[in-house]
């Protein structure tokens, strides 16, 4: 017997399978067992996150469970204190997330771990929050993010809110590995056990509140402007429109997507990524004339930002918003004074090099990790201890910021708040958001960032993915559009490859990415997505102004298109 047969056998005959799965596992196509069985899900970029549905490889209660009885025995492992201190607990909107969260609750219980839980759906950074607030040795937060309706997922956190690094995740991931029947587990705990799990009140939203609005820079700026706000049918929206109120900003919500609904059913994708998650808001934008839009992804870590440019609306892609972000914030830092000793910004080895820019320019230094905001937290932490280094801001390619490391994770909520504060704030002097990016470009050099992402799904998506990597390495391209290579990284190789000679890369775990630097400035960058099946490429591209940006950049995508459809 095959293992994905012997696996769906075990499945589909065990006494303790949840009764919602007997159907569909004995419908399932060939193809459909073999995507639903030849792996066990795994922990990527941002904990598990899979398609919901039965079997091994993809994301229902067994799953969920077997992973929280994993992290039960790590968390016993590190002792009584961290079974006291306990782990808070998150969920958003999705199918089975409030499901999934009480029944991790459960299990914790069972094995006398303390809980903390959110009694409603809450943002990911409310649960980093939550998890400092109420001094947890960890967290879990039942999501997926951006993805599609069919998807939901598993975050876990340290005692600091940040999500696992590699080498806490690694461990937790060996005692997950090592129970060999999930559907054995129950989360059956007695009366007595049940008194560990504390579902949270009003004092954690209250205390969240009170530090997002203490990141004003500028907090009596004139509030003449008008955001229209779209939570995309997930966590953000009473939070982010408490902020709005508290803080004295014109929200205008778009009524229609903020429903919680797991089916998403009034926007065509709940992705800042897509253009979709900006339709309706773009309608109620020109309906009330707004100055801004705002909008944030289910879980509200990511943010989108459309902006009124010259009577249209331009939406900012996350590189751009975050060069906005940090010029502002630095300006204004310098302005009054507040710049830190040795400050210090964060972004990804795939963020544009814009943001560097216009960082060094108030003498702030750039420290670049790998995809996932994991790494940027540690750097928080690491600094934290040492004082070697001020935080002043962290922020990646994928529309995700963070503004005051009180949250270990990107936090919307507190970039919203900063957006419509630095909106206002440039209004008074006569410009809007396109223009402050326009004068960075002015100053630092046009700048054109995209991603393109391939959908490449199943096994035989997975294979390919690492097919188009491996191909890369075999052979290397010395040139991209005829523009030559001068340098490139391997972050799984840990190599710098510079004018015929290889030298180490060091500081970074080693992870699936490829990275050229052109003669011209660019760059492009490949990886698998460890949140979808995807293979992404991205492009940060030098022009001498945007019509010479953008075509070179349509250039280097055929280009690469050519170049990875061996
Ligand atoms: O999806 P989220 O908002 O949880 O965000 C997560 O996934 C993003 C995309 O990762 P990948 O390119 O591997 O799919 C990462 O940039 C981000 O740091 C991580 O927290
Ligand atoms: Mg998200």
């Amino acid at each position: 017997m095959s293992l994905v047969e012997e696996r769906y056998q075990k499945w589909i005959n065990h006494p303790n399978l949840d009764a919602r799965y007997k159907e569909p596992l004995a419908n399932m196509t060939p193809e459909e067992k073999n995507d639903a069985f030849y792996t066990t899900i795994e922990f990527g970029t941002a904990g598990m996150r899979g398609l919901l549905g039965p079997g091994t490889n993809r994301i229902n209660i067994h799953t969920i469970r077997k992973a929280t009885q994993g992290y039960a025995n790590y968390i016993k492992a590190n002792g009584e204190d961290a079974c006291k201190a306990g782990i808070a607990i998150g969920y958003d909107n999705r199918h089975m997330s409030r499901e999934l969260a009480f029944d991790c609750a459960d299990l914790l219980a069972k094995n006398n771990i303390r809980s903390f839980v959110y009694d409603s759906l809450r943002p990911t950074p409310m649960l980093s929050f939550a998890v400092r607030y109420n001094k947890c040795f960890g967290g879990i937060m039942i999501t997926a993010s951006h993805n599609p309706k069919e998807y939901n997922g598993y975050k876990l956190y340290d005692d600091k809110g940040c999500q696992l690094v590699p080498k806490l995740a690694d461990a937790v991931i060996k005692e997950v590995n090592a129970i060999e029947d999930e559907l054995a587990i129950d989360a059956n705990c007695t009366e007595e056990q049940k008194k560990l799990i504390t579902v949270m009140g009003d004092d954690v939203d209250q205390d969240y509140y009170k530090h997002v609005l203490s990141i004003q820079l500028n907090p009596d700026v004139k509030k003449d402007i008008k955001i229209v706000f779209s939570p995309e049918h997930g966590t953000a929206n009473i939070p982010v429109r408490d902020i709005f109120k508290l803080t004295g900003y014109n929200c205008i919500p778009v009524e229609e997507q903020c429903t919680p609904d797991p089916d998403y059913s009034n926007t065509p994708t709940p992705n800042p990524e897509q253009p979709g998650a900006y339709e309706m808001a773009l309608d109620y934008a020109k309906r009330y004339d707004a100055d801004i839009i705002l909008v944030c992804d289910p879980d509200a870590d990511r943010m989108g930002v459309g902006v009124k440019h010259n009577g249209e609306y331009v939406v900012l892609t996350g590189n751009q918003s975050g060069a906005v972000e940090i010029e502002y914030i630095c300006s204004q830092l310098k302005e009054k004074g507040l710049m830190p000793e040795h400050p210090v910004m964060f972004n990804t080895v795939v963020t544009s090099d814009l943001g560097e820019k216009v960082a060094a320019d108030y003498g702030v230094e750039t420290e670049k990790t790998l995809t996932g905001f994991k790494f940027i937290g540690e750097k928080v932490a690491k600094y934290e201890v040492s004082h070697e280094k001020n935080y002043v801001f962290g922020y990646e390619e994928s529309y995700g910021s963070l503004i005051k490391p009180f949250v270990r994770d990107k936090d919307a909520p507190q970039a919203l708040l900063m957006l419509a504060e630095a909106c206002s704030y440039y209004k008074e002097r006569g410009k809007d958001l396109v223009d402050v990016l326009n004068d960075l470009y002015d100053r630092h050099g046009t700048y054109e960032e995209s991603q393109v992402a391939i959908a490449l799904t199943g096994e035989a998506g997975a294979a390919r993915i690492k097919e188009i990597l491996a191909n890369l390495r075999a052979d290397a391209p010395k040139e991209i559009d005829g523009v030559k290579v001068v340098r490139s990284e391997d972050y799984q190789e840990c190599t710098i490859t510079e004018n015929g000679k290889v030298t180490p890369l060091t500081g970074f775990t080693k992870s699936n990415v490829l990275k050229y630097y052109l003669e011209d400035g660019s760059w492009i960058a490949v990886r698998p997505s460890g949140t979808e099946p995807k293979c992404k490429f991205y492009y940060c591209v030098k022009g001498t102004d945007k019509d010479d940006a953008h075509k070179k950049t349509l250039n280097f995508q055929k280009a690469m298109d050519a170049l990875t459809s061996k």
